[in-house]
């Protein structure tokens, strides 16, 4: 199973390149990957095992995030009540549609590479819709708005070499540019 240690960390520079396009029929390999991507977080939204494993809990995670340069991401989403509002491998997404409208977390995004907390928002489109393909290579189109959005957006910019803070304003951290939602 993938543990905190498996995690690269910023500095290592498969976190800033482009990751390759999957290719189709999935081999065994990363048939693997993708499951023990998804189990990772699973695990590490189950309080007893995260715990007992010393998890960080995450919604997202990308292939590059464990060393593997491929265009996949896995997604759990959990709502309030920890019921799974979206549980997704997302295989070489794409953002087709996004708003002008932007959004931000109000307490900002931290990143399971990122040891260290890096203030200020983080604005991202509001509303995006995603093409990508599931585990067969099927396409699948999804529109995706405000938390969905902000964490789908988190994991493909990893796919694209890119970490969270590189989207925070440098001048003001906490500058709210016209229209954009705060999520709290
Ligand atoms: O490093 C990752 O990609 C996983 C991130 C994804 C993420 C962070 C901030 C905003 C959206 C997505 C981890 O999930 S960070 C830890 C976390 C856990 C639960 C809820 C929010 C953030
Ligand atoms: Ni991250």
């Amino acid at each position: 199973m993938l543990l905190m240690k498996d995690i690269v960390r910023e500095g290592n520079d498969v976190l800033r390149k482009v990751t390759d396009e999957v290719t189709f029929p999935l081999s065994d390999e990363t048939k693997k990957l993708a499951e023990d991507m998804m189990t990772f977080l699973k695990n590490s939204q189950n309080p007893e095992l995260a715990k007992k494993h010393q998890l960080r809990p995450g919604v997202g995670l990308a292939a590059n995030q464990v060393g593997v340069s491929k265009a996949m991401s896995a997604v759990l989403i959990p709502d309030a009540d920890d019921n799974i509002i979206m549980e997704e491998m997302l295989i070489n997404p794409k953002v087709i549609r996004q708003s002008v409208r932007k959004v931000a977390l109000g307490e900002g995004e931290g990143c399971l590479s990122v040891d260290r907390n890096v203030p200020g928002y983080v604005p991202r489109a509001n509303k995006i819709t995603i093409r990508y393909q599931n585990m067969d290579g099927e396409f699948i189109e999804k529109t995706l708005k405000g938390y969905e959005a902000i964490v789908c957006q988190h994991e493909i910019d990893h796919l694209n070499g890119h970490l969270f803070y590189d989207r925070i304003n440098q001048e003001n951290p906490f500058f709210v540019e016209t229209n954009m939602l705060i999520l709290e």
